[in-house]
């Protein structure tokens, strides 16, 4: 069924975002790293590695993630949720690693920061920004459930987690095989470390929030890594296990959850009012509005 997702996307668009992999200039950055980073390169059961970097936004208490495939010869790269003001970071250590860079991908129209991917595309010529169909914003690639990204040998599954908002969805590697693998699921803010993204804005809805994490994270392997869009406590990974056992809204039954989210009372994220229309169109608002 996700093979022929993916067959019917590569004879309908125009776009060849489910080949193995896209060409793009490596682009020079002398920035350094200073931000909080993880990195892990996992082996998987073939001789293909998966090379894997997080990164932290502190000012939106934001994670960027980099994978990418690197044992390709060409080493196809991606950037998940990348921040406007971490973008020569990020490039600088794409380039460093020596890595093309082919995707720069959203999981959801962010509230509280500008993405990257619409100055990574001004940067690095060819890279194409990503974001859900679901999710009404424009981007070069607009990806729904079953689609597969793919980059070398590797590519990231897409599962659809509205709740947040409307377009949240999750994005879980595999690499093709049946091998036992270190998996991973980017979710965005519909799951967060011993918490989860809020309801009360761009069409949130905690019935729809459980509904997406029970069904869609927590049916995956419960050693599958979680990595969210942010963390306001210290955390940096958990897995779907984890999750599940010591959640403090999600293990909860539906009606306590929805009275949990029901009484947050958290402000509005301050930049909401910039960050959203500038999302709606992948960070490309000021090219936007010079053409008009
Ligand atoms: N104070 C921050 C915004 C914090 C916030 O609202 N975070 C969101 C994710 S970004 S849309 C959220 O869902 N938080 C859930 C929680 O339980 O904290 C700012 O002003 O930007
Ligand atoms: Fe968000």
């Amino acid at each position: 069924m996700l093979r022929l997702r993916c067959l019917l996307l590569t004879s309908c668009n125009p776009l060849p975002f489910n080949r193995q992999f896209l060409h793009s200039p490596i682009l020079s950055c002398s920035s350094s790293v200073r931000s909080k980073m993880q990195s892990i390169n996992y082996t998987t059961g073939s001789s293909t590695k998966l090379l894997f970097r997080q990164l932290f936004e502190k000012e939106s208490s934001t994670y960027t993630y980099l994978l990418a495939d690197a044992s390709h010869p060409d080493k196809p790269a991606l950037l998940v949720d990348p921040v406007d003001r971490t973008v020569d970071r990020d490039l600088s250590l794409v380039n460093d690693l020596g890595l093309k860079l082919v995707y720069a991908i959203n999981t959801h129209v962010h509230a509280d920061h500008v993405t990257g991917s619409g100055l990574i595309k001004t940067k690095v010529p060819g890279v194409k920004s990503i974001i859900s169909k679901a999710s009404k914003a424009s981007a070069d690639i607009l990806v729904e459930a079953g689609d597969k990204i793919q980059f070398g040998d590797f590519y990231l599954e897409v599962r659809a987690t509205p709740g947040h908002t409307v377009g949240c969805v999750t994005y879980v590697t595999g690499d093709g095989t049946d091998q036992p693998q270190p998996r991973m699921a980017f979710t965005g803010d519909a799951l967060l470390i011993r918490g989860c993204g809020r309801t009360d804005f761009q069409g949130g809805s905690s019935e729809q929030l459980y509904e997406s994490v029970h069904s869609q994270i927590f049916t995956l392997p419960k050693d599958t890594f979680i990595y969210p869009a942010h963390d306001y406590k210290g955390f940096t990974v958990s897995t779907v296990g984890e999750e599940m056992l010591y959640n403090p809204r999600l293990t909860k039954d539906e009606e306590t959850f929805k009275s949990i989210m029901e009484n947050l009372k958290l402000s509005y994220p301050k930049m909401i009012d910039v960050a959203v229309p500038a999302n709606m169109v992948c960070g490309l608002q000021d090219l936007e509005s010079k053409a008009a």
